[in-house]
């Protein structure tokens, strides 16, 4: 029987290549840049699937893709596919959830722990020679253990950083979600509380709900306003849930302490963005899944996940 065409937009490591070539018929672009996206128009003229990490899944690539049958994300998040138009098209799309949690949820205490004890900002001192003996005061930062810890979003992720925060630094934590999840507060002992009240009473906000048209700035003017000027807001969930405007104008005028961020409304951000010259602000490029052991293993389920709804064999997990 031939197999059926992948392609996949992203290098893989050569055990998922392997994996993939024994199923399908693989063609990967070679290079670690961005690929235009007119090649990758190109490219998925004749192909059953597909495997990407953030290209627009829609209706301008569906149309081109007659073939097309299965999209595969190597990523948990799956804003960029137009799941409307796919059902329209019948091609099913699968991403990566369960495999990132812990390494996402490191990476939002490390922020957390970087923005609260000013971390770069006191690297960058240290490295420029510029420490001197005498009184450390200008030094200090806040603590974080023991403190309010209030998490936007109580899925697979938010869960994982409640346990860091609760287990690991003894934090109180209260979270708000669409739905009560009372497994989770029994498990974990921790509280529900509505949005206003979350917001208001934390001294760390930490931002995991998924990009939809309902969580677009679901964090804006109004939501800085009501947290402490002492609240420390962490955003590692994607850039446009926040009002980023709403967020540097929050910072400037202190209504907010400080911010620790891994994505931006903009990526990659620009360089005369006002949050890159902010002290208070700690930021990263987007590396929340980013550790060799962790995306090795999205990468491979991403193979999986193509395969499975390929063939019709085994199972996947759909969006
Ligand atoms: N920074 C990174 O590299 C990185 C890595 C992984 C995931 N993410 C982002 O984190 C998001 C969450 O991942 P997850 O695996 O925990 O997803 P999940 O689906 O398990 O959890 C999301 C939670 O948000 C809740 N939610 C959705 N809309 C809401 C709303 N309007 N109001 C209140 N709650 C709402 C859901 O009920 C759910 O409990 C992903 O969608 C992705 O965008 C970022």
């Amino acid at each position: 029987m031939t197999k059926q065409k992948v392609f996949s937009e992203k290098q893989l490591p050569q055990n998922i290549q392997s994996y993939l070539e024994e199923h399908v018929d693989l063609k990967v672009w070679d290079k670690s840049t961005q690929m235009p996206r007119e090649l990758l128009l190109k490219e998925i003229k004749d192909v059953q699937g597909l495997i990407t990490t953030g290209s627009a899944i829609n209706e301008e690539l569906l149309q081109q893709a007659p073939e097309l049958k299965a999209v595969s994300t190597i990523s948990v998040g799956y804003n960029h596919f137009d799941t409307e138009a796919m059902r329209k098209y019948k091609v099913i799309g699968t991403h990566t959830p369960y495999v990132l949690d812990d390494t996402v949820a490191d990476l939002v205490m490390a922020l957390m722990l970087s923005a609260a004890r000013r971390i770069p900002e006191l690297d960058a001192m240290t490295k420029r020679g510029e420490w001197k003996k005498g009184d450390d005061n200008p030094r200090f930062g806040v603590d974080v253990h023991h403190k309010k810890l209030g998490i936007i979003g109580m899925g697979r992720i938010g869960e994982t950083i409640a346990k860091r925060g609760k287990n690991g630094f003894d934090m109180e934590v209260s979270y708000f979600n669409r739905s009560r999840k009372p497994e989770v507060e029994e498990k974990l002992h921790i509280e529900y509380k509505s949005k206003d009240d979350l917001l208001s009473e934390s001294d760390f906000i930490v931002l995991m709900v998924p990009l939809s048209p309902e969580t677009k700035h679901f964090i804006g003017e109004k939501e800085f306003k009501q947290m402490k000027n002492s609240a420390i807001f962490i955003n590692a969930s994607r850039g446009q849930t926040v009002d980023e405007q709403a967020m540097i104008e929050a910072l400037q005028k202190g209504e907010i302490l400080a911010a620790g961020l891994d994505v931006f409304e903009q990526e990659p951000v620009e360089p005369t963005n006002p949050l890159l010259t902010m002290k208070n602000v700690v930021t990263l490029p987007h590396i929340g899944s980013a550790t060799a052991e962790t995306r090795n293993a999205m990468a491979m389920l991403a193979a999986k996940n193509l395969v499975a709804a390929l063939t019709g064999k085994g199972t996947y997990y759909s969006v």
